[in-house]
């Protein structure tokens, strides 16, 4: 069934036109990996789907609701993002901050309950945070920081989560941590999940499904073996690539070169 659904959608800021009437079905328990290059429309395509942004044209459905209608907290208790480039008050707890992601579940200012605190304490064990919970959120790193926002949208126990270059300034070992605790949470607790990543291999290794955005249009749309292929990443990029797929389905992506 799909979970959230994209109809003819269209959207300018102020007279740039960025998205071109786009379709698109999320379903649930989708992981689906979101691939173009830099200003193709990706980060505002997931502003629409979280409805920080509104369409010019066409609609997002939640389940079948327009997502323009629908009460917000009743939308972030089901839906959550991780927006690039995310800020926080310097001054404020990381436990505090990851308990925010509790309040679309909370019908007035009641303090937490018990509940609350469990899943607060699974989102900052799943995230790796508990040992920054006593810390504020201006002395940690930008790769800790990333990962407190994380532990939030977690806590919100979303059914959805959209991810916009989540990886950005984690180290190698800690994006791979981030798409592995991800995955998991997709397989474990069907977490529908949209990524936006700018690594074609991380997105070929983790995402069930691939989109690739040019241009405020949908490129090409399938699993990561049907799109991620020489010709579609020429086009895409403009660069030239080999694509091998070893054994167990991984790719192995040999980049050599700019395309001329
Ligand atoms: N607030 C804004 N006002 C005006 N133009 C904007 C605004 N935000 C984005 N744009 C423009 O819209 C286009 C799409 O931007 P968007 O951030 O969606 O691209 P993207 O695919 O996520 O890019 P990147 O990979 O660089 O993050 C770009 O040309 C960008 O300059």
């Amino acid at each position: 069934m799909a979970l959230l659904n994209v109809d003819g959608v269209k959207f300018a800021y102020k007279k740039k036109e960025v998205l071109k009437k786009m379709s698109l079905e999320i379903n649930e328990g989708d992981f689906m990996a979101v691939l173009g290059p830099n200003g193709s429309g990706k980060s505002t395509l997931l502003k629409l789907l979280s409805r920080n942004l509104k369409p010019d044209g066409g609609s997002v459905f939640y389940r079948k609701e327009k997502i323009t209608s629908m009460d917000t907290k009743a939308l972030a208790r089901r839906l959550a993002i991780l927006v690039q480039g995310a800020v926080a008050p310097p001054d404020i707890l990381v436990k505090d901050m990851v308990s925010y992601g509790r309040y679309p579940h909370q019908k007035w200012w009641r303090g937490n309950t018990q509940e609350d605190l469990k899943i607060i304490a699974w989102a900052m064990a799943r995230t790796k945070v508990q040992q920054f919970a006593l810390r504020r959120m201006g002395e940690l790193s930008g790769g800790e920081r990333q990962r407190v926002f994380l532990a939030m949208a977690l806590a919100q126990k979303p059914e959805i989560i959209l991810l916009d270059e989540p990886t950005t300034y984690l180290d190698i070992a800690h994006q791979l941590e981030l798409l592995e605790l991800v995955r998991e949470l997709n397989k474990e607790e069907g977490l529908t999940v949209v990524a936006v990543l700018h690594d074609v291999a991380q997105a070929a290794r983790y995402a069930e499904k691939v989109v690739l955005m040019e241009q405020g249009k949908i490129m090409a749309m399938g699993s990561p073996r049907e799109v991620i292929n020489p010709e579609n990443l020429r086009r895409l990029y403009g660069v030239e690539v080999e694509v091998c797929w070893d054994q167990q389905g991984l790719p192995r992506i040999f980049i050599k070169g700019l395309a001329r």
